[in-house]
């Protein structure tokens, strides 16, 4: 049997029903490769005790999955997850989180899951832009009137949006790059999605350009492509992104659990990281 050792650097602590479990993630693989999740008995809603003492890895098939945070996406850390947006929440105190991060960076994915975790609804501000519009798309809304025009609707949609508590908000890649959308989305607190470009283009290779006008082509060789005109759009907003409240860093997220590909990283692991810092970032401001 394999186990894996949670000892530090991702801390799921959890505050439920009066109670303090800790979940600790210890990144650092042990010299023997032996694995084994460690987690205290924790004391649940309704006196029911979770023994989340091992999870058991198989030798050979599983010990791959724990690795590369599919153990998230279990039942455990489906709870986990659960248990930490409530801690989170109840700091937020109705505030909106803003996913904000480069096209393809899973503010949509992930946003959609953390707004599960907190209870929370989720908003696109894409769509409430084609809302706005009257259904017509981004792609079609670039096209016939161009950017300038739809960065007027995107920051109208972010002013209604910042409006509403409790939600989570994935905003457009571009949207930092306004100073007044800021001053929308710092009615809530801001997460960056921090992705490699690599991966971004890689992401973005997969499902196609068509719905990302910036990076609209016809050429075969659509990663490349996407690739160059990220680069470009990534060094003209990296200070924007810098403004953000908290940053999630696939690199490091990747290191941290062990994994080469930060596209293995799955969304409900980018979800618990992104509650982690959120929270350090709001503890950071009481003090
Ligand atoms: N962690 C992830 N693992 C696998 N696929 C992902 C992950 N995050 C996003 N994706 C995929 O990448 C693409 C872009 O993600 P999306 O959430 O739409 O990004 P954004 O909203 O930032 O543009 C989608 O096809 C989505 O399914
Ligand atoms: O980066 C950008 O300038 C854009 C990102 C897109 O949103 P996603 O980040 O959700 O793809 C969309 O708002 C529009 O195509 C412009």
């Amino acid at each position: 049997m394999k186990a894996l050792t949670y000892g530090s650097t991702l801390q799921f602590s959890t505050s439920v029903g009066g109670e303090i479990g800790s979940f600790n993630q210890n990144c650092k693989r042990q010299q023997t490769q032996q694995h084994f999740i460690n987690l205290n008995p924790l004391k649940l809603e309704r006196h029911r005790t979770l023994n989340l003492v091992t999870a058991h890895v198989s030798k050979d098939s599983n010990a791959h999955d724990v690795e590369s945070g599919t153990f998230c996406d279990s039942l455990d850390g489906k709870w986990l997850l659960k248990a930490k947006g409530r801690e989170v929440a109840s700091c937020l105190d109705g505030q909106c989180l803003f996913l904000v991060g480069m096209m393809g960076s899973g503010k949509t994915t992930v946003g959609e899951i953390l707004s599960d975790a907190l209870d929370y609804t989720f908003a696109d501000s894409d769509k409430y832009v084609e809302k706005l519009m009257g259904g017509t798309s981004v792609a079609q809304i670039f096209k016939e009137s161009g950017e300038a025009y739809f960065r007027e609707y995107e920051s109208k949609a972010l002013q209604k949006l910042s409006l509403v508590p409790q939600q989570v908000v994935a905003t457009g890649g571009g949207a930092v790059v306004r100073p007044l959308n800021w001053r929308f989305m710092r009615q809530g607190i801001t997460v960056f999605l921090d992705v490699p470009l690599d991966a971004l283009a890689r992401r973005i290779a997969a499902v196609g350009t068509d719905s990302r006008p910036l990076l609209d082509y016809d050429s075969a060789d659509c990663y490349t492509k996407a690739f160059t005109a990220l680069s470009a759009l990534s060094k003209e907003r990296s200070e924007a992104y810098a403004n953000a409240d908290a940053t999630v860093s696939l690199l490091n997220l990747a290191a941290c659990v062990g994994l080469k590909d930060v596209l293995d990283i799955t969304p409900t692991t980018i979800a618990m990281e992104v509650l982690v810092q959120a929270q350090k970032y709001l503890n950071s401001k009481r003090r």
